[in-house]
């Protein structure tokens, strides 16, 4: 079965869901993104071929409801919106620090859900954190599930989670990014040439988090396949502890979760 999904907003995040799903080709003509600039919709809309348009009527026949607009914004524009989307559409919003009570204010007897989903749902690695108000019903959930399955891993908390959500799923591609490019630059300084600095580190990354997957190991105990008893890794990771990397890796988390109210 198939479902039309309009989209809020045409920013980065909703870029990469909008290019996760339309890895789907059937999922082409299922996509409608909204928002308040031509200009910006039609940049969006380079090498995609959806529908775009600033006209939010067309979100009355959606069946499914993507809020991608800044947090600050999402309340204002769910206001603005509220006339065009029938009482049976999924709102879904992927707005950082906006609780599902604040939506309910506007959309009170409609189907919300939240959802914290990171960058890599353009490649069909991501994660996504999800949160459901009452009127989702299971098979609601299995509908979401099986769209959003294609492009994450789906994992359906209670709300209250969803505050320290983006520490874990959405902020947390930055941490692997800086640690990637730290890699590479020592790399580099070694010799390595630059893209094979990068192409490696990254393919490192890759290839711990699906052992972890995959093994279902503690990450610890595939920590310790790698320390060679009196070998160069263990020194490294001495000198981690040393400098604090996990409190560090925590710290950035607290402060994440701090900075989402709710
Ligand atoms: N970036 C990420 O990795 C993640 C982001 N998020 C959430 O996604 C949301 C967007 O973030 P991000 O994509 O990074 O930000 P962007 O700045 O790239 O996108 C924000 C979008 O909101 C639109 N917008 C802002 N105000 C209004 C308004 N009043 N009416 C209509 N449209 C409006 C902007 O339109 P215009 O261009 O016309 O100004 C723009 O398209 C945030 O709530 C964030 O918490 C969630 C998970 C991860
Ligand atoms: O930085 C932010 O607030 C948003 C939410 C998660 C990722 N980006």
């Amino acid at each position: 079965m198939s479902y039309r999904i309009g989209f809020i907003g045409a920013g980065k995040m909703v870029n990469h869901i909008v290019k996760g799903l339309l890895k789907s080709p059937e999922m082409k003509d299922d996509i409608i993104v909204t928002g308040r600039n031509q200009q910006k919709l039609d940049k969006f809309n380079e090498g995609k071929g959806i529908e775009v348009s600033t006209d939010y009527s067309l979100l009355s026949e959606c069946d499914i409801i993507v809020n991608g607009v800044s947090s600050d914004q999402t309340l204002h524009v769910f206001n603005k919106v509220r006339a065009y989307t029938r009482e049976d559409a999924i709102h879904i919003s992927i707005a950082a620090g906006v609780s599902i009570d604040e939506m309910e204010t506007i959309l009170p007897q409609h189907k919300i859900v939240r959802n914290m989903p990171n960058i890599a749902v353009s490649v069909q690695e991501g994660v996504m954190v999800m949160a459901a108000n009452a009127h989702i019903s299971d098979e609601d959930k299995e509908t979401l599930d099986e769209i959003f399955n294609r492009i994450a891993a789906v994992a359906w908390v209670e709300e209250p989670l969803m505050k320290y959500a983006p520490s874990l799923t959405g902020s947390s591609p930055t941490y692997t990014f800086l640690m990637i490019e730290a890699m590479a630059d020592k790399a580099v300084s070694a010799g390595f040439p630059r893209q094979q600095a990068y192409m490696l580190a990254a393919q490192a990354v890759v290839g711990a988090g699906k052992l972890v997957l995959e093994t279902e190991s503690h990450p610890a105990v595939l920590k310790d396949q790698i320390t060679t008893s009196g070998g160069s890794t263990i020194q490294g990771v001495m000198e981690l502890e040393n400098n604090g990397f996990r409190k560090s890796v925590i710290q950035a988390m607290e402060a994440i979760n701090n900075a989402n109210k709710k």
